[in-house]
């Protein structure tokens, strides 16, 4: 692959996406399903719904300011994770086979939150953080899929949107977009251990502020949580971390994967990447991928 030129026209050509995120970004609204699909690589071919095969959705759900080599680890361990077994019938053929019947690969969908349950919002602005996502997103599939014997297929790869900043609304409105019928998807949701214990803080869920609408809707049918050691000084040692998802109460434990996440994600943060391109250090650029790096560099993000 031409590692010079390919960005360059990359940029072009998400850049002319520009206007169609703002109006997706100007119309959303919480007062209803409003979860948008906004870019899919390869684009979608509408299913008819007979021939609906079983399919995972491993959801990364960031304010993606920027997307960073981090979320990129998380994406391609949960794609890994959830490949379906092959089996062998007894006539010798193969088939990929999930609890269900025949199973489709898992898909990825980075969901960028335009509202977060805690922080109010700061640049870049949500158009932009579309175009780096999608730029992840050209990254994740001109992976070299040799270099990783479970990467067979190139990854259906959806960039959406959603006005929600809870977990549980945006699993609702998830179930309700056409391309992820609940009948025939799983939704794992990939989260950082600094998110899961938020996920699963009562206060976020008035007035009656129990976990209820966590396990009918996020964690209903035989959907999961991927969850991804964080370990430092602020959330504990991994080894805590995984303490307590163990002891979390069983309806949500047995629903709960965790994984320590390899070097790629160690002390990779936005926040640090946005530190770093306004600190003038050069080092910023190691914590994203190359067309990421281009875009920020390009348009003068987080100067
Ligand atoms: N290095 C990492 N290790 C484990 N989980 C991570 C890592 N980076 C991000 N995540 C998880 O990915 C999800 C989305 O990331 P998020 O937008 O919070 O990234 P972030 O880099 O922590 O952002 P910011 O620095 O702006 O707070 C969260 O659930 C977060 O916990
Ligand atoms: N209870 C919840 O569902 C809950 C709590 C805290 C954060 N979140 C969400 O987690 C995502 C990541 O948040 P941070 O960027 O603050 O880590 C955001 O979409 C945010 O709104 C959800």
């Amino acid at each position: 692959m031409d590692t010079t030129a390919e960005p360059e026209e990359a940029m072009h050509r998400i850049r002319t996406l520009i206007p169609s995120f703002r109006s997706a970004i100007a119309s959303l609204t919480t007062t209803s399903p409003n979860l948008q699909i906004v870019k899919s690589y390869p684009p979608r071919i509408p299913s008819s719904p007979s021939s609906q095969k079983q399919r995972t959705v491993c959801i990364l759900d960031s304010s993606f300011n920027p997307p960073t080599k981090a979320h990129m680890h998380l994406a391609l361990q949960a794609l890994k994770k959830y490949i379906p077994t092959t089996t062998t019938s007894g006539d010798g053929s193969e088939a990929t086979q999930g609890k269900e019947g025949e199973e489709e690969p898992p898909s990825l969908l980075l969901l960028l939150a335009t509202t977060n349950a805690d922080k109010p919002p700061t640049p870049a602005s949500y158009e932009h953080r579309l175009a780096m996502m999608c730029l992840l997103a050209e990254e994740i599939q001109n992976l070299d899929s040799s270099l990783d014997s479970s990467r067979a297929k190139v990854p259906q790869i959806d960039i959406g949107i959603t006005p929600h900043p809870r977990f549980i609304d945006k699993s609702t409105d998830l179930s309700a977009h056409p391309f992820f019928p609940p009948e025939s998807t799983r939704q794992v949701w990939i989260l950082g251990y600094d998110t899961l214990i938020r996920l699963l803080n009562p206060k976020y869920y008035p007035p009656h502020h129990t976990l209820r609408d966590v396990t009918t809707t996020l964690l209903s049918s035989t959907n999961r949580i991927l969850v991804f050691a964080r370990p430092g000084a602020e959330f504990g040692t991994e080894a805590s971390q995984h303490e307590y998802s163990t002891s979390l109460d069983k309806a949500i434990a047995d629903k709960v994967d965790m994984i320590v996440p390899g070097k790629e994600a160690e002390g990779v943060s936005s926040t640090n990447v946005r530190n770093g391109v306004k600190n003038g250090t050069g080092e910023w650029r190691d914590g994203v991928c190359s067309g990421v790096a281009g875009w920020i560099g390009r348009e003068g993000l987080y100067l």
